[in-house]
């Protein structure tokens, strides 16, 4: 009998605890997995009354309701365009198909154009949150068909995290819209990884302190405004001991070297091509690639002299720490906002900025109090180019940049590396500063090749014939 709500394909850590969290809302729910035995490994381990295994996927698209919707949670890049291909043939016009995936956004416009000559529904859905997330309510950024959404709300909304009696689950706009949303705040959660990695550094070698003590940092501010998911697990990782009774805590037992599947870099490829300045997540890419590079790390350290500095830190060297991570914090949620603003234009998804931010309140890796004040920056002024321009974290950068300042001086004279806090700087002065030196590249353009220059005293496009003073 054809009679359940939703299809999932893809039983891993997503796709089965999406499955759970479903049938949780009393959504029947198939299950499927290409290989068989992660599915029979799910309905053993986790059985729901609203939750049936399938092990052939005619059968399992067979007991689908019509419309079906069939929600893929598999790996992102090619598996889902196979996965697609085979569902093609077995699936009736008017059926949707829902990525959940970390699909790139340009595969998923792709797609979505593709399945829509087919008269089959796609939604690019980006879903936030991890396992937990996944099991108990995540953030969900939903694109596609406006019209069409309306058979996939009710399941969307209802498993989302809440805040009070607002989903967290928004729809976004068109296509890949959904998917660049996602995108784009897991850029944003690779700048707030970082800045919180380089706030560790700073503390630590430093400020001189230990596991516990900056368990007990993180712990403190967590309960004031810089209040977030990260900051919290930041502050329980530290309060982690080594397992198996090993002295010590398990962060120090962990090898200095991070991974990445994709997001954080496609965010920064696409601000290049969209102009767009987002330097702060480039560096956090840029510096998980070079923590990939041990072998010549360790040449370096042993070749390149490290600066020697003595000097003891203040009293208020935590507080200080804790004002330049905010104010850097704010300078990354700009850059990333200001990629969706440009977005936006470019793809004519007419994003809704305040409430993208108010789907982050609860249920993604983002999470934090102060996404409240974007949404109140925007809700003030929807047409805001830059979120630095909003009084409220005007304010703040004004009043904590010689915090930044002082820790940035601080960390490069001790040879410590902050490429996040150094970027936010960077960017409050390339905006700040009444000249960066653009008047002699365009000179330097114009010289090498007849490239023109704009003038500050007329209108009008100029050319000089530069002279060979020294030659
Ligand atoms: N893990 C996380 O915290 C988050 C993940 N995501 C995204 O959600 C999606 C699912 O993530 P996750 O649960 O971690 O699983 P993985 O990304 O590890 O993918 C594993 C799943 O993909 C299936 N798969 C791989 N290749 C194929 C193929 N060619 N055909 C059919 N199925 C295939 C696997 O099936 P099989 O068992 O047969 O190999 C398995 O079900 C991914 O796009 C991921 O990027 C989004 C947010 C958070
Ligand atoms: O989407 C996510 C969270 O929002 C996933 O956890 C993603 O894997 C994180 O990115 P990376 O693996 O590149 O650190």
């Amino acid at each position: 009998m054809a009679d359940m709500d939703i299809g999932i394909i893809g039983m891993a850590v997503m796709g089965s605890n999406l499955a759970l969290n479903m049938a949780d809302h009393g959504f029947k729910v198939a299950a499927y997995n290409r290989t068989a035995s992660l599915t029979k490994e799910v309905m053993e381990k986790t059985p729901h009354k609203n939750l049936q295994g399938f092990y052939d996927l005619a059968e399992f698209l067979h007991s689908l309701k019509s419309p079906r919707r069939v929600m893929l949670m598999i790996k992102a890049g090619k598996p889902v365009d196979s996965v697609i291909d085979e569902l093609i043939p077995q699936l009736d016009k008017g059926d949707i198909i829902i990525d959940g995936g970390n699909s790139f956004f340009e595969d998923t416009i792709r797609r979505y154009k593709y399945l829509q000559e087919k008269g089959i529904n796609y939604f690019g859905v980006g879903i936030s949150g991890g396992e937990k997330g996944a099991r108990f309510g995540p953030s969900i950024m939903p694109g596609g068909n406006k019209d069409e959404y309306k058979h996939v709300q009710p399941i969307l909304e209802a498993i989302s995290a809440h805040v009070g009696e607002e989903p967290c689950c928004t729809y976004i706009g068109d296509n890949g819209a959904g998917h660049y949303v996602k995108m784009v705040h897991n850029g944003i959660e690779y700048a707030d990884m970082q800045l919180i990695a380089e706030t560790y550094l700073l503390l630590r070698h430093v400020g001189g302190f230990d596991n516990k003590k900056l368990s007990q940092i993180f712990h403190d501010w967590n309960k004031g405004e810089l209040h977030s998911y990260l900051i919290g697990i930041t502050a329980d990782i530290f309060a982690e001991n080594d397992e198996n009774g090993q002295p010590g805590q398990l962060v120090d037992k962990i090898l200095d070297s991070a991974g990445q599947k994709g997001t954080g870099r496609w965010t920064s490829i696409q601000s290049l091509k969209q102009g767009v300045d987002i330097s702060m997540i480039t560096a956090a890419c840029n510096t998980r690639v070079l923590s990939n590079l041990l072998e010549e790390r360790k040449k370096a350290a042993s070749e390149i002299t490290a600066p020697v500095y003595d000097d003891k830190v203040g009293e208020d060297f935590i507080e200080e720490v804790r004002k330049s991570l905010y104010a850097a914090k704010i300078i990354a949620y700009a850059q990333g906002f200001s990629l969706y603003n440009s977005a936006s234009e470019k793809y004519g998804w007419h994003l809704d900025f305040g409430k993208i931010a108010s789907i982050f309140r609860a249920g993604c890796i983002i999470q934090a109090e102060f996404l409240n004040k974007i949404t109140e920056a925007y809700k003030k002024n929807k047409n805001l180019t830059n979120l630095m321009f909003d009084e409220f974290f005007l304010n703040n950068i004004n009043e904590n940049q010689s915090s930044l300042r002082n820790i940035i001086c601080l960390a490069i004279r001790k040879g410590i590396p902050i490429p996040a806090f150094s970027s936010a700087l960077q960017y409050i002065d390339a905006h700040r500063s009444p000249q960066i030196g653009a008047n002699l590249i365009q000179a330097q353009r114009d010289y090498f090749g007849a490239h023109t220059y704009a003038r500050i005293d007329k209108d009008g496009v100029f050319h000089h014939k530069w002279q060979e003073h020294y030659n």
